[in-house]
């Protein structure tokens, strides 16, 4: 049995939807719910390359209408075998379609219309001045016949397979049958012939979809013909209706002027349209902490800019920076040699499979080159290709706009952050929330993990100068008693960061000490007793520096996941060169999985810990080759929190995704 079905639109609006089970409605009703999940993970990341998605316990399988920017889903238990969902779900799109394209249309141009002005709450606003539960009010009765029809062709499928006698001579009644629409109950709104022409289109569609596999395409191209069969609503006979001419039912509350009209048209390309442009994302980004210093006094990291120069004047970096790759932007609407390869696309057509596969092995090269991992190139490039394939494109230039935008659109989506990235932020908040008398306040503890040699302990160093810039206390937790050298590292970093003074006084003493216990001990235990230290000594902040470990040896991961358990730590930042190339899949889905599988048994409070973010060091070595923030991020789902550009305490950056995304799709 089905728990959820729903129908929405691509940017989050739901237009219909239905449970089937209380634990559903109330699961779909929570952030954490399946259907929320999918299309957290799998659609705003851009995650569309994969076909169905398991959470909890539950299954979601979903699929698109992409001219209509319309996303299918239903939901149900994993553990049941339910083998008609994929022919519920081509069966829901088609007869959906077919029976409100006409309002469709005008409800996505409308959201278009909204979005130009790039006012996202506008697009929210004029989605909520629609009334969906009146316009789909006959949907009910259609999706019970449809869904009631596929049960029970299923059971008797499963009946029938236990009669091997009956099956040759008795084929189950194909899902097309005209049972699976209602008569009666949407009589009264219906178009009958309409309806039939519907079905036999489907029933056509059906089978040609039997012979020829697959379940791409737009769903639509082959049903039925014309825009005016949207279903009137008057309850006429047929043999009435041949008499009276049809009226298009009107959506909105007046009729839309001339102008209203050129605004809704999208079928060529205008100067500074914002459809063909990359989304301008920027507004999601912390736009205050471009300055060293805030009008506060405080410190405040800086954005990473592509194609700027660093405050290290260190020969290499230079180098990489001054390069005319690195200072050279991307020519705006053309992406050059991958530019060339979208040339390849003419003419106007609705874009096939066939059409978009030379582009994308193109744009998978191309991503690759960017140090991009190369699974994770290959999952983005059929995501994209997804997103395209059913999609109306005008002549070269709309298509090389569309192409583009799809890949921009798809590289932000996966890039944005989904959690907070403010750390001063979540900081505060955990060091004023108002506790009892009898408790005593906890440090923040943030474990720093990753690999050898990545700059874990360089770039820690540099969270505490810019932590202790703005104000607080901070102790470092030497917990890497493996690598000779590691705690005098340290210590001398303590040293250096004591004496820088805080906002331009000196009076910082005090304010930076380090922990440590020397090397041979029990990594976890150090952790604790520093983190009682800091409570005992009001540190507001712990840094717990942990030794390199290789993701594959299991005796030292078992021992991260027990610091982590024993210490259940605010943030475990995973800390990642971008020089990493393929290996960044790797690291990253090894580190996480081993902190989740160990940390749970590893006692605590039993509770699964996996990685909360990233910091991606040597920022400064790659020129614009900065894919290992995109494979990141897509493994993880993760934010990164900081980048490291360099070797002083003030070479650390936040991330621009606008910035990441511009370097990504430059030649
Ligand atoms: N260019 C550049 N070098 C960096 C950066 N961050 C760290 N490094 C250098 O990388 C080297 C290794 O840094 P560490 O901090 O010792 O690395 P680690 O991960 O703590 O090393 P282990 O404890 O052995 O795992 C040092 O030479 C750092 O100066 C960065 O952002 N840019």
């Amino acid at each position: 049995m089905l728990d959820h079905c729903s129908i929405s639109h691509k940017g989050g609006i739901v237009l219909w939807s239905r449970s089937f089970t209380p634990a559903a409605a109330q699961a779909t009703a929570s952030s954490s719910s399946p259907v929320n999940s999918l299309i957290r993970e799998a659609l705003i990341e851009g995650r569309t390359a994969e076909d169905k998605y398991e959470k909890d316990g539950y299954a979601v399988k979903w699929t698109f209408v992409n001219d209509l920017e319309l996303i299918f889903v239903v939901a149900y238990q994993r553990i049941l075998q339910l083998t008609y969902i994929d022919e519920l779900l081509a069966t829901l799109k088609s007869i959906f379609v077919k029976l409100f394209e006409p309002f469709l249309a005008t409800f996505i141009a409308s959201l278009h219309a909204a979005s130009k002005g790039k006012i996202l709450s506008t697009v929210g606003e004029t989605a909520a001045t629609w009334d969906f539960s009146k316009a789909f009010e006959n949907w009910d009765a259609v999706f019970n016949k449809i869904l009631h029809g596929l049960e029970s062709k299923a059971t008797q499928d499963r009946r029938t397979r236990f009669k091997p006698t009956q099956m040759a001579v008795e084929p189950s009644p194909p899902t097309d049958d005209m049972s699976l629409i209602p008569s009666e109950s949407v009589e009264a709104s219906v178009d009958e012939e309409q309806i039939a022409r519907n079905v036999q289109a489907l029933k056509n569609r059906l089978r040609g979809r039997g012979a020829r596999g697959g379940r791409r395409g737009s769903g639509r191209s082959d049903i039925g013909s014309g825009r005016d069969s949207l279903p009137g609503s008057d309850s006429d006979t047929p043999a009435k209706r041949k008499t009276k001419s049809k009226t298009q039912r009107k959506w909105g509350n007046e009729a839309p002027t001339e102008s209203d009209m050129a605004s809704l048209d999208f079928s060529y390309e205008k100067p500074g349209d914002a459809v063909n442009a990359a989304p301008d994302l920027n507004s999601l980004v912390d736009e205050t902490s471009l300055g060293i210093r805030t009008q506060d006094g405080m410190y405040e990291v800086k954005d990473w800019e592509f194609g700027t120069k660093n405050s290290v004047a260190d020969d290499m970096i230079s180098k990489a920076l001054n390069s005319s790759q690195a200072s050279k932007p991307a020519p705006s609407g053309s992406l050059g040699a991958l530019g060339s390869l979208f040339a390849r696309i003419t003419g106007s057509k609705v874009l096939t499979e066939e059409d978009l596969k030379p582009v994308l092995e193109g744009m998978k090269q191309h991503l690759m080159k960017k140090n991009v991992a190369k699974e994770i190139s290959e999952k983005v490039c059929e995501g994209v290709g997804e997103s395209l394939v059913g999609k109306k494109v005008g002549g070269f230039q709309t298509t090389n706009a569309a192409v583009r935008a799809a890949l921009s659109n798809s590289i932000t989506r996966i890039l944005t952050p989904k959690t907070s990235t403010d750390l001063l932020l979540s900081i505060r908040t955990k060091l004023s929330t108002p506790l009892p008398s009898t408790q005593q306040r906890m440090p923040y503890s943030i474990t720093f993990v990753g690999v050898n040699g990545v700059g874990k302990s360089t770039n820690l160093s540099k969270v505490c100068f810019w932590l202790i810039q703005n104000g607080l206390r901070v102790l470092i937790a030497a917990c890497d008693t493996f690598r000779s050298g590691a705690v005098e590292q340290l210590r001398v970093h303590v040293r250096n960061l004591s004496m820088l003074g805080v906002n331009g006084a000196t009076d910082s003493k005090g304010r930076v000490e380090l922990y440590e216990k020397g090397y041979g001990k029990d990594a976890a235990g150090i952790a604790k007793e520093a983190i009682a230290y800091g409570r005992d000594n009001d540190f507001d902040v712990v840094l717990i520096d942990t030794a390199g470990r290789m993701q594959d040896n299991e005796p030292l991961m078992r021992a991260l996941a027990k610091l982590v358990a024993t210490n259940n730590p605010d943030k475990i930042i995973f800390v990642g060169e971008a020089l990493v190339g393929n290996e960044a899949v790797d690291q990253l889905t090894k580190f996480d999985r081993a902190l989740r599988d160990f940390s749970s048994a590893s006692g605590g409070n039993g509770k699964e810990r996996g990685i909360d973010g990233m910091l991606v060091t040597k920022w400064d070595t790659v020129d614009d080759k900065v894919g290992a923030a995109l494979s990141m991020t897509y493994v993880t789902g993760q934010p990164i929190i900081f980048v490291g550009c360099g070797q002083t305490y003030t070479d650390l950056r936040q991330l621009r995704v606008s910035n990441v995304v511009q370097a990504i799709l430059a030649d």
